[in-house]
This record gives structure tokens, sequence and C-alpha cells, in this order.
């Protein structure tokens, strides 16, 4: 029912219900640099939605802004070859998680990225042996445990991982070693995925009673098919080397040492004899048809997410999962799951 109403409406009903007002995020007086530059590229939004979408997203980022004045860690670095622009996400400590300043730093790379003509083709890949492990639980305790504040966040990287996704660049994600949470949402976000043997895309976020909030569903559904892609979600189960070509999830598996060359050959051998413009051209030509129903339903993932993210429920989930993974690192067995899992109510 919620899809039905415009998203101002709806945001008019719900998001600014009290709860935002404790969120440490939902302070709109101030402006900032990369807000303003977050801003620009909504260069065509016109509607009053999109200005809510706006406002909302700049608010998100000046609560990233916080983080990484508070020494935020990690980055996104872009280099830019001839025609290939790698991507990398560099938080190695932390599995390459997503910290506010990341959270930034992709956004201007996305917006860098925009205005490049000459390039050919962009790959995403992360820092020593992992792909991303989501967003950085730290990062998230800290500042984003609010329903609202999810919200903006989800709001934020579904959007900019469309800007991404409608770049006239051919897309792919190199992923070494795992892929979890909104890591695996953003290998969802390229044309192609290339494995190394230790790939394990995952979308954990069922073990955390949330939904994806990236827009990670809708887009795994149109790469392997819905009824594929409700067993992954469902179930956390992995997507590797055993069963990613299967399903059509990645294209190749390489060892993990030639995971970078391997992808910039594929490319090379398979795309490079076309031009950059005509590369642009058929990405454009190759979209969804029904773009208009796409946005729809990236906005119910965000509002499903809203609804998952930050309840008790969530709290609990997250605690076990942390607990469970202290456990593992000591080879001990899990106990039974908590009873808040298993009831939707207790949010
Ligand atoms: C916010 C968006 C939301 C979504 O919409 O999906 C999310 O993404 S929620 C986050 C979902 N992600 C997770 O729950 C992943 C948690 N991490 C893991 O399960 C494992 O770390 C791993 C990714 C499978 C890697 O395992 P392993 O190689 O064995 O490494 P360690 O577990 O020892 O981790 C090393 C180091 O990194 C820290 N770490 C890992 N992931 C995160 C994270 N997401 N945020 C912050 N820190 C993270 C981990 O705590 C270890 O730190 P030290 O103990 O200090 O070395």
């Amino acid at each position: 029912m919620a899809t039905k109403l415009s998203l101002l409406q709806h945001l008019s009903r719900r998001s600014f219900n009290g709860i935002i007002k404790r969120a440490p995020f939902s302070s709109s007086s101030s402006s900032s640099s990369s807000s303003s530059s977050f801003s620009s590229s909504f260069s065509s939004s016109s509607s009053s939605n999109e200005q809510e979408l706006q406002r909302l997203c700049g608010e998100f980022l000046r609560g990233c802004e916080e983080d990484a004045a508070e020494g935020g860690v990690g980055s996104v670095d872009l280099l830019l070859g001839r025609e290939i622009a790698e991507i990398k996400l560099n938080n190695p400590k932390k599995r390459n998680a997503f910290s506010g300043r990341m959270f930034l730093d992709f956004e201007k790379v996305v917006t860098q990225l925009e205005s490049w003509k000459e390039g050919k083709a962009v790959i995403i890949h992360g820092a020593e042996g992992a792909f991303c492990s989501g967003g950085d639980l730290d990062f998230v305790a800290k500042s984003l445990m609010f329903p609202a504040v999810g919200y903006q966040m989800s709001l934020f990287m579904t959007h900019t991982l469309n800007r991404f996704a409608s770049l006239p660049l051919i897309s792919v994600a190199m992923v070494r070693g795992p892929a979890h949470g909104g890591g695996a949402e953003l290998a969802t976000a390229c044309d192609y995925r290339i494995f190394t043997r230790t790939a394990e895309v995952r979308f954990v976020q069922a073990r955390l009673a949330i939904t994806t909030g990236f827009g990670g569903a809708t887009r795994l559904a149109g790469i392997i098919g819905g009824k594929q892609a409700l067993k992954f979600l469902c179930s956390t189960d992995p997507i590797n080397m055993s069963n990613g070509r299967q399903l059509g999830f990645c294209e190749l598996i390489c060892k993990d040492a030639e995971g970078l060359d391997i992808t910039k050959v594929w490319l090379s051998d398979v795309f490079f004899k076309a031009p950059a413009d005509i590369i642009g051209h058929y990405k454009r030509l190759t979209r969804p048809l029904d773009t208009t129903a796409l946005r729809q339903r990236h906005l119910e993932e965000s509002e499903t997410f809203r609804e998952t993210w930050g309840t008790d429920r969530h709290f609990q989930a997250k605690a076990d999962a942390a607990a469970e993974r202290l456990r593992s690192a000591a080879g001990q067995r899990s106990p039974p799951q908590s009873k808040a899992k298993e009831n939707p109510q207790s949010s």
C-alpha cells in the first residue's frame, strides 16, 4: 500500500514522526560542500518528490561528514586509466566495510565518472583479499540505528548505485573474498561480476532481521530471476565459485592474484573493439524498458528496509550475529537463535 503513495505523502506521514528528532543525522540547518555537490547531481530534478529525496540524501551525507570529521576510517579511491577506471574500496582492517567517509567518497567518485568521457569500463574491487563486508558496524551502531536514518541511507545508496549503474561504461565487480550485506548489494549494481576462487557473495540481511537497503533484492532478481533470488535472500546461502556461473551471477572464475588482470583482459577481449561513445549508446539502449516500475520497486525496497531497520528485533539479531562471529572465531558451536528473531511483533 505504501508504494501507492507518493514519496512526499509517505514521508510526511511516517518519516518525521519523532524518531528522526532523536537521530543524529536529523539536523537540517547546516549546509556543506559535499551535500551541495550531491545536490548538483539531481540537476534535472524539479518535482517535489525529487527535492524531498535530495533533502534526505543531503541529511545522510551531513552525518557522514560528521563521521569523517571525527576521524572516520577508510576511503574509496578512483584510479582513471586510459580506457578503464578502477574503484577501490579501501578499509581493509574492517574487510572494506563502508564507513561514513566511504559513503561520501563513493558519491564523489560516481560524480567524477559521470563526466569522464574517454572511458569504456569501470572495475570495482576491494583492498587486501575482501570485496566489502557491508556497512561499517561501528559507524552503523554509532549513528545509523534509527529507522528514519536507515531510510536516508537506503535512499542515498539506492540512488547513488542507480547513478553508477547508468554510467555509459561497462561496469564489473571483481569479487575476491567476502561481499556481505551491503557489499553483496554493491556487486549487483554492476553489469557483470568476475569471481576469484575465494569470492563469497552473501545477502546476510535476513540473519540480521532486516531486508536489503541498497536496492539489492530488486537487482538480484533482475540478474538471477525472482525464484533464485528469493532463495538466496531468505537462506543467506553464499553465491561462490561453485554456483556463481550456473546461476548467471558471475562470468568467470580466476585465481585471487589474477583477478584484476583477468578482468581487464576480459573487458578488452569482449567489449573494447567498440569505441567509447558506441559502448555508451549500447548501455543506454539495453537498459530496462520500464524504469518507472524499477524506481517504484526500489522505493518500495527502501520503505521495507525502514520497517525492519533499527527495531528491537534488528538490535537483537545484530548482537546474536556478533556473538556468533566471536564463537566461530573461538571454534565453538552456536546455541539456538534468540526468541526475538522468531517474533516479528517484538519490534
Ligand atoms: C548498512 C547496510 C546493511 C545492509 O543494508 O545490508 C549492512 O551491510 S549491515 C552489515 C552486514 N555485514 C556483516 O554483518 C558482516 C560482518 N562481518 C563478517 O561476517 C565477517 O567479518 C566477514 C566479512 C565474513 C569476514 O570474516 P573474516 O575474514 O573471518 O574476518 P573477521 O571476521 O575476523 O573480520 C576482520 C576484522 O574486520 C572487522 N569487520 C568485519 N566486517 C565488519 C563490518 N561490517 N563493520 C565493521 N567491522 C567489520 C571485524 O570486526 C574484525 O575486526 P577485529 O576483530 O578488530 O580484527
